[in-house]
């Protein structure tokens, strides 16, 4: 496959030189600047221990307290949780109205004859932390939108009138959302929260990616057909897609940043030199994240018999390079030639499979319900009477989901069929650096007012300065050999002090 794929050969130096791990000095430097423009405090990160780089604690942090908020370097929302939840396409806050949220849900419900054998081929959802602890099988959540039969389905003059605003449901007005603003290229697929939120996604990947009607037909037919490549295989390549584009995106505004200043100051230098070092600044976000091919490190899954495992990573790789030729069709850019090589494809696929964190943004429809089931009578019944016909056409695995967290019942069947939440897959720059340890003294948690797709870590336990951070990235309360397998994804067996006292 490799001689079909010729980048690899006429890139050779750039790809070596992008794929060489950056020393102790650029790790550092890298994220104390990253720390600093971000203005946070109390944190570091350093290349101390046994496995690569780590996050260690700055300041003493009290049990609760939040150790860090990090804003995403690329996510995408899970293609079929697109249709349950109507979120901004670049901070994945919820947008538009309870009523939207609840008809638009209701509309695509009737529309998908569902289509489940979208599902995702080779998909990586195993190896995404989870964000409040149940790391159980997630491969349903990432692959079906609520698949429940038992839905009373609402006349259809209801729903649409709940999409346009004409039916307001009592007290919606107490979780209103941001207006949905459209993507600026007009394309229907992004929707924003605010219009910062739209020039920010703009300006860092979506101008490479909109299938807007102002894009050029021919780019908007490649795009198209590379999106749907990855609806029917594997979302992970949208992410890829995304990152791909920011980093050409920011090597274009370095090299155009830096021929001003040579302007200003009438200088000049080596071009071919010049174009390697904007390469390498603009790769830097990626360039940072602990990466291995995708093929070479993607776990085996359960239903591959390990004598196949040799074809079976053959096929991944052929994937990623059939992936890899649609987007090239799409947005291939010759200055930047060596991002569309199947080796770099590759360690970036690699990088998310490895480092990537579920997106989970808790759904406010979610809590309309609750606030409605919280009324006392006589209010109660009557708010009821409109809103318990809502709930049966959502269908059962909604209502029993509610019921679940109203008697504060941890039910992991109803949160696998649940759908009520964002879901999805990012990469964040500084989650990413936290190893893990089976007594973590920190953990990913969503709170109340976390209310978009940033990562938030808080404290477990009590943290003393100058140590290290750690989170599980499998529920550490399984037995020893669960946990260890688990792990075996990671390409790692835990050596933490509970695995040792456990270890038979
Ligand atoms: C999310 S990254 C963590 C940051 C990583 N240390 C780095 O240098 O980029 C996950 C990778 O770190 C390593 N790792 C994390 N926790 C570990 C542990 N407890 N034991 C061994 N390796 C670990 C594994 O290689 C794993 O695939």
């Amino acid at each position: 496959m490799d001689s079909i794929c010729p980048i690899g050969s006429r890139c050779a130096t750039q790809i070596s030189a992008l794929l060489t791990p950056p020393s102790p000095f650029q790790l550092q430097e890298y994220y104390h600047n990253l720390l600093s423009a971000r203005q946070c405090s109390g944190i570091t990160v350093k290349q101390e221990g046994n496995f690569g780089k780590g996050l260690y604690a700055d300041m003493d942090f009290k049990e609760g307290e939040l150790v860090l908020k990090d804003p995403m370097f690329v996510g995408v929302q899970h293609t079929l949780n697109k249709i349950d939840c109507l979120v901004c396409s670049f901070c994945f806050r919820f947008i538009g109205s309870i009523e939207l949220q609840i008809g638009r849900r209701l509309y695509m419900q009737q529309l998908k004859a569902n289509d489940s054998d979208g599902c995702n081929v080779g998909n990586s959802s195993k190896h995404c932390h989870d964000m409040d602890s149940s790391d159980e099988d997630k491969s349903s959540q990432q692959c079906t939108s609520d698949s429940s039969k038992t839905k009373v389905p609402l006349p259809e003059a209801v729903v649409e009138s709940l999409m346009n605003g004409q039916l307001v449901l009592p007290f919606s007005e107490k979780f209103s959302l941001p207006p949905a603003v459209p993507c600026p290229g007009g394309c229907r697929e992004a929707y924003y929260c605010s219009m910062s939120c739209a020039e920010a996604d703009w300006d860092s990947s979506h101008s490479l990616l909109c299938t807007g009607e102002s894009s050029d037909p021919a780019h908007r037919e490649a795009l198209l057909k590379f999106i749907k490549h990855a609806n029917e295989t594997n979302d992970i390549f949208l992410l890829a897609a995304k990152a791909i584009s920011s980093t050409i995106l920011r090597y274009h505004k370095l090299k155009a940043a830096s021929f001003e200043e040579q302007l200003k100051h009438n200088t000049s230098c080596d071009s071919n030199n010049s174009n390697l070092y904007f390469l390498l600044e603009a790769w830097k976000p990626i360039w940072m994240g602990h990466k291995r091919r995708w093929w070479d490190c993607i776990a085996l899954p359960d239903d591959v018999d390990p004598s196949d495992e040799a074809s079976f990573r053959l096929q991944i790789k052929e994937l990623a390079f059939e992936s890899l030729q649609l987007l090239k069709t799409a947005i291939f850019d010759r200055e930047c030639e060596p991002f569309f090589s199947l080796e770099i494809y590759g360690h970036i696929i690699g990088m998310f499979e490895l480092n990537n964190l579920d997106l989970v943004v808790a759904s406010p429809v979610e809590d309309y319900f609750l606030y409605i089931d919280d009324l006392t009578y006589p209010n109660k019944e009557e708010v009821e009477k409109i809103t318990q016909p809502i709930l049966d056409a959502l269908g059962e695995n909604y209502s029993i989901y509610c019921e679940a967290l109203l008697k504060l019942v941890l039910c992991l069947y109803c949160l696998n069929a649940s759908n009520l939440e964002v879901k999805g897959t990012a990469f964040f720059p500084l989650q990413s650096c936290l190893n893990h340890s089976c007594c973590p003294n920190a953990k990913a948690f969503k709170r109340d007012e976390d209310k978009d797709g940033q990562a938030t870590i808080i404290a477990q336990r009590s943290i003393c300065k100058g140590e290290e951070i750690t989170i599980s990235y499998v529920d550490e309360d399984l037995p020893f050999e669960e946990r260890q397998a688990s792990l075996a994804d990671y390409g790692f067996r835990c050596r933490c002090p509970k695995c040792i006292e456990e270890e038979p």
